[in-house]
């Protein structure tokens, strides 16, 4: 349960239309409570004719580094290519900047040092991903390990860098098959559109060379299947979802609502969870 209580609008700007982005844009068209949707950037507007036009309040179409003009809040969901692109001109203006493409912050981390200079925020949405608050709470405190293990099935993999550099045919398994073990930085440079989570989840824990990684393809599951084990002085805890795939294969259904539901929060006068 959210209580919003709104004195002036934020105004929100949304970087790329896909299966994020879309939902992204339309419940805040339907109406968030305390934000406005006054800004789009995409690649080609014709395509997605229909879809601005269904909107009832269109916003400006913008080039992605003009999003910070006409916004309070920066929200990427791109493929993490754009990512600085679409960051560094808003948090240059002290703007806040959401981020859903995590893996490439890690290549792009001096972003956090310029939002810092300038004011601004970068937001990484829990996003596919559960319990980043209780790694933010046993971070605190001294986190000794964190471990994940991530099960996808074949179409979720299709295409990554590691398996295509590897030349590994992942399109007749069997049975699954572990592609990758190491630290969740070498995971999203082999991985960059599969692993944003374990990003996010070292970013909120011990960091990506310490957060430890497998990545199976497995043509037993139809969702994304994420379990992490946390071993902490606080507490020893173990986490796990299994994430519908939306209209794009590789991204949970639950991402998108991740987003929104970090937008909520900007306005919220009741906030729950960490
Ligand atoms: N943090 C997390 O837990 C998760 C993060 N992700 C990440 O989120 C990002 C978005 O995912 P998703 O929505 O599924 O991706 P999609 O591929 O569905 O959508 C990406 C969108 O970005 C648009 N785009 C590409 N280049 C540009 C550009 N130069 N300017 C403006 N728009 C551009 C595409 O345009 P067009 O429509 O023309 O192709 C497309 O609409 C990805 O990087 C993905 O890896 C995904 C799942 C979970
Ligand atoms: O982390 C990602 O990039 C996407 C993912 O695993 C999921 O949606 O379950």
């Amino acid at each position: 349960m959210t209580d919003q209580n709104a004195s002036s609008e934020l105004r929100v700007a949304i970087a790329g239309l896909g299966s994020i982005g879309t939902k992204v844009a339309s419940a805040l068209d339907q109406g968030i409570e305390g934000l406005a949707l006054s800004a789009l950037a995409v690649r080609d507007p014709a395509k997605h004719q229909a879809f601005l036009g269904g909107l009832r309040h269109p916003p400006q179409i913008l080039p992605i580094d003009r999003l910070g003009d006409a916004a309070d809040i920066v929200v990427e969901c791109a493929p993490s290519s754009q990512l600085r692109g679409i960051i560094e001109p808003a948090v240059r203006r002290g703007k806040s900047a959401v981020v859903v493409s995590v893996g490439g912050l890690l290549d792009n981390y001096d972003l956090v040092d310029l939002a810092r200079a300038n004011g601004g925020r970068i937001l990484v949405s829990t996003g596919a991903l559960i319990g980043l608050d209780a790694v933010n709470a046993a971070a605190i405190g001294t986190i000794h390990s964190v471990k994940m293990v991530t099960r996808k099935p074949i179409d979720g993999l299709k295409g990554a860098p590691f398996i295509v550099q590897n030349n590994i045919d992942i399109d007749n398994l069997r049975e699954p098959l572990k592609l990758f073990e190491g630290s969740a930085r070498d995971a999203a440079k082999g991985f960059p559109a599969n692993v944003n989570v374990a990003v996010a989840l070292s970013l909120a824990g011990i960091g990506p060379d310490r957060t430890q990684i497998q990545v199976w393809a497995d043509p037993t599951v139809t969702r994304n299947v994420h379990r992490i084990e946390v071993e902490a002085d606080s507490a020893r805890f173990s986490m796990s979802i299994e994430n519908i795939p939306s209209e794009n294969p590789k991204t949970g259904l639950i991402t998108a609502l991740s987003v929104i539901a970090l937008l909520r929060k900007q306005r919220a006068t009741l906030c729950v969870g960490t």
